[in-house]
């Protein structure tokens, strides 16, 4: 028998070649072009820039670009403090600035070898969407965040708002990239994201070929499987931006969507400083406001089934607003504002039936204000009862979720431990690391990676720095 040669170990072979490459003098991208095809973990840096708050996130793979679902993998995120990049319109230079700590952060999670190659991307949604009403003041935030940006040692690939098509769609991938669902073809799960200013909805739907109402559709060709994707962004419909509406109606000084014996001093310019209830603003107001609770859940139900216009519908069937929705279809992911409130009122099972859940909700809103929960922040403490009624509201009078179909929302924060929301999918895009085409298919010439259709428009991947 042969023996073989315990010297031609992958690692010898990898450091013979190495030599040989040092001695060759090679110059320094062909090095890196060396360790972008073989060699080690590859990174990509996310930053969520969010109404309420920026999220940095940093996704690992490794190298060999073999197009494996499930293996890309989030290793880490930090939470900027402060709010978010939206909330620094007077002060620009100080949005930049809050990411540093988080930037630092990302520095010292990706090894410095990788740093030059790794991409850098930040992605803005609602809150930057609401300020673009005055462009001046979001260009002069873009170009604070961009310019922190640019600093890191990282490859920055710019700063931009998201469609609100884009959030719901790259949603959509994430959750179901996650859950191994597209490569093999499998039944797709709905998306549910809950944000401060704006809310999105997206699912597959057998109903749905885009005709009736193209701005809610995009087409994806994924491994070889096309998808037809209904989806919708309600700008103004995060919970946030829900509770300024909620507040600005009618009546609503002594709130239903409180606990009782809550009673806060409030500032009227701060609450209509918002193009989601500016219109609503009174002619004459005083400075500021006493907002009292008084803890019914039924009574805020009602409150906040106000926000919702019922009224109109130009389309075969619509959510509300008018906006054209298709028969709900299939199971559902629901994330970030979805899962912080109902993890909290321990409502995330759902195999207790909905009628259960919404007494059990009445029953938490009826408790007098109660301060002491050691670790959770005052604001949303303050804010459950009001908040667990607007999901619920959104969810079965808003996009008619009955009691059967509630039963198949699953309120998730992470899968195998990557958050759900739209920025995995966001860099999955940009990466090309989806192809259109299963991996066992034979690749027509130029049969790139056309992920991402909208309004029968192809959207060019950006993927400069994977070759
Ligand atoms: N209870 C609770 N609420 C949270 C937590 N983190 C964020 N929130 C609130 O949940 C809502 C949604 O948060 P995010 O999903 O981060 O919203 P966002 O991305 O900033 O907003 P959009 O730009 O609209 O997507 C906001 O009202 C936040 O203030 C948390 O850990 N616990
Ligand atoms: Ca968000």
């Amino acid at each position: 028998m042969k023996e073989r040669n315990p010297w031609h170990t992958p690692l010898t072979i990898f450091i013979a070649v190495l030599g040989k490459v040092r001695f060759s003098f090679l110059c320094l991208n062909e090095i890196n072009l060396f360790f972008v095809l073989f060699c080690c973990p590859q990174y990509g840096i996310v930053l969520d820039a969010g109404s309420s708050h920026t999220a940095m996130y940093i996704y690992e793979w490794p190298a060999e670009k073999d197009n494996n679902t499930g293996r890309v993998e989030q290793t880490h995120s930090c939470k900027v403090k402060g709010p978010g990049i939206s909330s620094y319109a007077s002060d620009p230079k100080k949005a930049g600035q809050s990411l540093q700590v988080c930037m630092k952060e990302a520095e010292r999670f990706v090894p410095s070898e990788r740093h030059e190659e790794t991409p850098l991307y930040l992605g803005a949604t609602a809150g930057m969407r609401l300020l673009k009403y005055n462009s001046t003041a979001s260009d002069q935030v873009f170009q604070a965040v961009s310019e922190s940006l640019q600093k890191s040692p990282f490859s920055f690939q710019g700063a931009r708002i998201l469609s609100g098509q884009e959030e719901g769609a790259f949603g959509w991938v994430t959750v179901n990239y996650l859950d191994d669902r597209l490569k093999q073809g499998l039944e797709t799960t709905g998306a549910l994201d809950l944000g401060g200013a704006s809310t999105q909805i997206s699912f597959v739907s057998d109903a749905f070929d885009g005709s009736e109402s193209p701005n809610n559709s995009v087409n994806f060709r994924l491994y070889g499987n096309d998808y037809n994707l209904y989806t919708h962004s309600f700008l103004c419909y995060g919970k946030d931006q829900v509770l300024r509406m909620a507040l600005s109606g009618p009546g609503s000084i002594s709130d239903p969507c409180f606990h009782n014996g809550y009673s806060e001093s409030k500032n009227y310019m701060t609450l209509y400083n918002s193009p989601c209830v500016s219109k609503r603003k009174p002619v004459s107001s005083p400075a500021d406001f006493t907002h009292v609770g008084k803890g019914n859940f039924y009574q805020c139900q009602e409150l906040v089934k106000s926000v919702f216009d019922f009224t109109q519908c130009k389309y075969t069937q619509c959510s509300f607003n008018g906006v054209y929705q298709p028969t709900l279809q299939g199971p559902f992911g629901a994330f970030s504002a979805y899962y912080f409130v109902m993890n909290f009122l321990n409502l995330t099972d759902t195999s207790v039936p909905l009628q259960s859940v919404k007494e059990a909700l009445a029953r938490y809103c009826s408790t007098p204000w109660e301060t002491q929960h050691p670790g959770i922040k005052l604001k949303y403490l303050a804010e459950y009862c009001f908040s667990g009624t607007y999901i619920l509201t959104l969810l079965t009078e808003g996009y008619n979720f009955t009691s059967e179909t509630f039963s198949k929302i699953r309120f998730i924060k992470q899968i195998k431990g990557s958050d759900a929301g739209w920025t995995l999918g966001y860099m999955l895009n940009l990466t090309n690391m989806i192809p259109a085409e299963a991996p066992d298919t034979p690749l027509l010439p130029h049969a790139g990676y056309p992920v991402w259709v909208e309004k029968g428009v192809t959207f060019n991947n950006l993927a400069l720095w994977l070759l």
